[in-house]
């Protein structure tokens, strides 16, 4: 664990005085921490201008040429003093093989290269590095050997962490292969939260009297934002011994502060030296543990005495590391897959049995409890246009059409809104009264027919009990170099936290998931708007087909039909030789109708009439309004002699009928029949002179031409 980085340990020589001035306030606001916060977060601790004093520093331009800093310590290695030593140029017995290693680091291309070597009869380990302008190379003194059986427990170890299944299975691995390999008091596994606050969640302690910190969690504070970017390019940082004072680095005409980010020796701030002394700690190791390149925790080892580490024990701790962050990283891939292939399942049920897309609505009621199951949630529901489905907990319509407005003036770019707290929102007001507290709301994709809907998530409060490993904001600001900044904590003492009003934290997998949801309901939407539109142009193209061979008045078919009729048959009776009877009639003295009775009454014989004769006729025939009060029969395969008796018999039904008002009304019919090769216009013509005829005699009578 680290601590706030405050200070300007810059101050050579100086930089372990206490701190002075220092505020002590019980209770701080969130601005007076935030501040302090971002003030600790500014300090430069990449360029402390000191070493830990177990080791030396050099730093050359010039391939070697010109030594420009050197640690005060140098003349305990090289037996000669920093201030003979600076402007000249490197012993020629370095030169020589830190020119070959140099060469390497170029090639390489690598932040730094590590080597052996021997100086002054002292065998020692080398890290070199650029710094600007400037190579600078890191000596440590080899320390302790390693037993023989070292490498086959290294692989014994590693071979843990690769078969183990879980999370904890892994970081339990780690942390045991770290304790037994490496050594320290405790060994422990922190992890960041979305604010950087940090969680341990594996522990082992090698005493059961030492304070142990598992599940507790440290303030984001404790490391703030400079530091972790530092992890971010070196991952390893080594505290070898917290008591003894930093050996100054020092430059020779260019007072440059080196900058010693990719080095292992550089000092510590003198903030965090105190934080360790308040832990009781005396020396420390922590490595960056990354998923996706993003800091994702640190394996941190709590020494209680001062713990020179062997390098190949610093470079077996770094692989147990990688090799963890790896398993965790299959692991949360494996999680991820499953939760995918889940949302996958469900998202099979767009597609019906018989590979139709399935209606929204159907598809809320069958899948609409599983999402809320993979999601977590207690309400899910899919607001489009004026619509909304939903399935889970109650939220009335207009209040989620409301939201919806809002998100689409909001967020419609964005495409996502998610909070944990949406009474601590903007868009409170759309949840006052309900127990909703969490939502992510996804955008459906544009283009689609679905109306700027949106796909939302909702849930429940989830009160959560946070252990902390002391209170953050109990502590003290201090005012140094004018600036208020967090000092180092004095209390880890553990206290509860309760955190009431939030749901649980939405994870970008469940987010990436929702957007695969909303982008297949947006086709379901498309496909089923585009069914239902389809389905609308039908019943209208029907509409439309009827009207255009329907007589409006009385329901029966039209002229353009029967001429449509009339020519389909003479072709079938042509090709067939099939008979074909033609009768028209008409009703006789028509006009009397109206003008006594008026033409409402008039309309009622037609339609009346219409009624009447459909009924005497077969389904074959075909019945339809030649014009005004003329009517036209077709009869399929009947022959001159048949049509006639057919003709006779319409003639007595309606003569035996009676219509309101108007009573009995006669009709006059002429009859023909179809001769080979005869056009409609022949036809016609001849039935027409046939109802001339029972016209001309009389009326009320069937007249049939040949
Ligand atoms: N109410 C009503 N009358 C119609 C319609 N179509 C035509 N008529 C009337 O039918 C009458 C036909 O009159 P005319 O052609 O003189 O024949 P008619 O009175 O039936 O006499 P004959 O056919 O010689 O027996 C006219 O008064 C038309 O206005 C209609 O759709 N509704």
């Amino acid at each position: 664990m680290r601590s706030s980085y405050c200070s300007n340990a810059a101050l050579r020589g100086q930089v372990y005085t206490a701190l002075t001035g220092s505020t002590a306030l019980t209770e701080l606001t969130k601005e007076q921490l935030q501040q302090a916060m971002e003030n600790c977060a500014t300090e430069p601790v990449h360029t402390p201008d000191a070493i830990q004093p177990h080791g030396y520093f050099l730093a050359f331009n010039n391939n070697f040429e010109v030594l420009t800093h050197c640690s005060e310590n140098i003349e305990a290695l090289l037996g000669v003093s920093a201030e003979h030593l600076l402007g000249h140029s490197a012993p020629d017995y370095l030169k020589s093989s830190w020119k070959e290693h140099l060469l390497r680091l170029r090639q390489l291309a690598s932040d730094s290269v590590g080597f052996d070597d021997e100086i002054n009869n002292n065998d020692v380990y080398c890290t070199m590095y650029a710094s600007g302008d400037s190579i600078c190379v890191e000596v440590e003194p080899l320390v302790g050997r390693l037993s023989s059986s070292f490498l086959s427990e290294l692989q014994a170890h590693q071979e843990q962490i690769r078969f183990s299944n879980s999370l904890d299975e892994t970081l339990n691995a780690l942390t045991k292969s770290i304790g037994e390999i490496i050594g320290f008091e405790r060994v422990m596994v922190y992890k960041f939260d979305e604010e950087w606050n940090g969680q341990v969640i594996a522990e082992l302690c090698k005493q059961s009297t030492i304070r142990r910190y598992l599940h507790q969690r440290f303030p984001a504070s404790d490391i703030p934002k400079q530091v972790r970017e530092l992890y971010s390019k070196n991952p390893l940082r080594s505290i070898v011994n917290s008591t003894q004072k930093p050996a100054g680095i020092i430059a020779h005409e260019d007072k440059r502060s080196l900058d010693l980010t990719k080095g292992v020796l550089r000092a510590v701030s003198p903030i965090h030296l105190t934080y360790m002394q308040n832990m009781g700690l005396h020396s420390s190791l922590s490595i960056a543990i990354f998923q996706e390149e993003k800091l994702w925790g640190l394996l941190s080892c709590h020494g209680l005495e001062a713990h020179p580490l062997n390098i190949q024990q610093r470079h077996a701790a770094q692989a147990l590391v990688t090799l963890a962050s790896q398993r965790l990283i299959l692991q949360q891939q494996y999680e991820t897959a499953a939760f995918f292939e889940a949302i996958e399942n469900t998202r099979g049920a767009l597609i019906s049995d018989n590979q139709e897309i399935n209606e929204p609505k159907a598809l809320f009621e069958r899948e609409g409890n599983k999402w809320l199951e993979l999601f977590r949630g207690n309400l899910v529901a899919l607001a489009y246009g004026n619509n909304v489905l939903k399935c889970g907990a109650e939220l009335p319509d207009e209040r989620i059409l409301a939201f919806k407005k809002w998100l689409n003036k909001k967020c419609r770019l964005v495409g996502t809104f998610v909070s944990r707290n949406v009474m601590d929102s903007e868009v409170a007001e759309y949840f006052e009264e309900t127990a909703l507290r969490g939502v992510m709301a996804i955008a459906l994709p544009a283009g689609s027919s679905s109306q700027q809907g949106w796909l939302m998530f909702f849930r429940p409060e989830q009160i959560e009990e946070l252990e902390w490993a002391g209170r953050p904001n109990k502590d003290t600001i201090e005012h140094y170099k004018g600036k208020a900044v967090m000092s180092p904590r004095t209390s880890f003492e553990s206290w509860k936290e309760t955190i009431k009003g939030q749901s649980s934290l939405w994870l970008d997998s469940e987010r990436k998931a929702a957007i695969s949801l909303a982008e297949d309901l947006a086709i379901a939407l498309s496909a089923y708007e585009v069914e239902i539109l389809n389905e609308q142009l039908s019943a209208a193209n029907d509409k439309l087909e009827h009207l255009v061979h329907t007589d409006a008045l009385t329901q029966i078919w039209n002229r353009y039909h029967m001429e449509y009729v009339l020519d389909e048959q003479i072709s079938a009776a042509k090709r067939y030789s099939h008979e074909l009877g033609v009768i028209l009639f008409d009703i006789d003295n028509f006009k009397d109708v109206n003008d006594n009775y008026g033409h409402d009454a008039g309309d009622a014989v037609l339609i009346g009439l219409s009624k009447l004769l459909e009924k005497e006729l077969r389904d074959t025939d075909d019945f339809g309004r030649w014009g005004g009060e003329e009517f036209m029969i077709v009869a399929k395969h009947s022959d001159l002699e048949a049509t006639v008796a057919l003709a006779e018999r319409l003639r007595q039904r309606l003569e035996a009928a009676t219509f309101d008002d108007v009573g009995v009304v006669t009709a006059s019919f002429g009859v023909t029949f179809y001769k080979g090769g005869e056009s409609r216009a022949s036809l016609v013509k001849r039935v027409d002179d046939a109802l001339y005829d029972a016209k001309e005699n009389g009326r009320n009578r069937v007249v049939a031409v040949e």
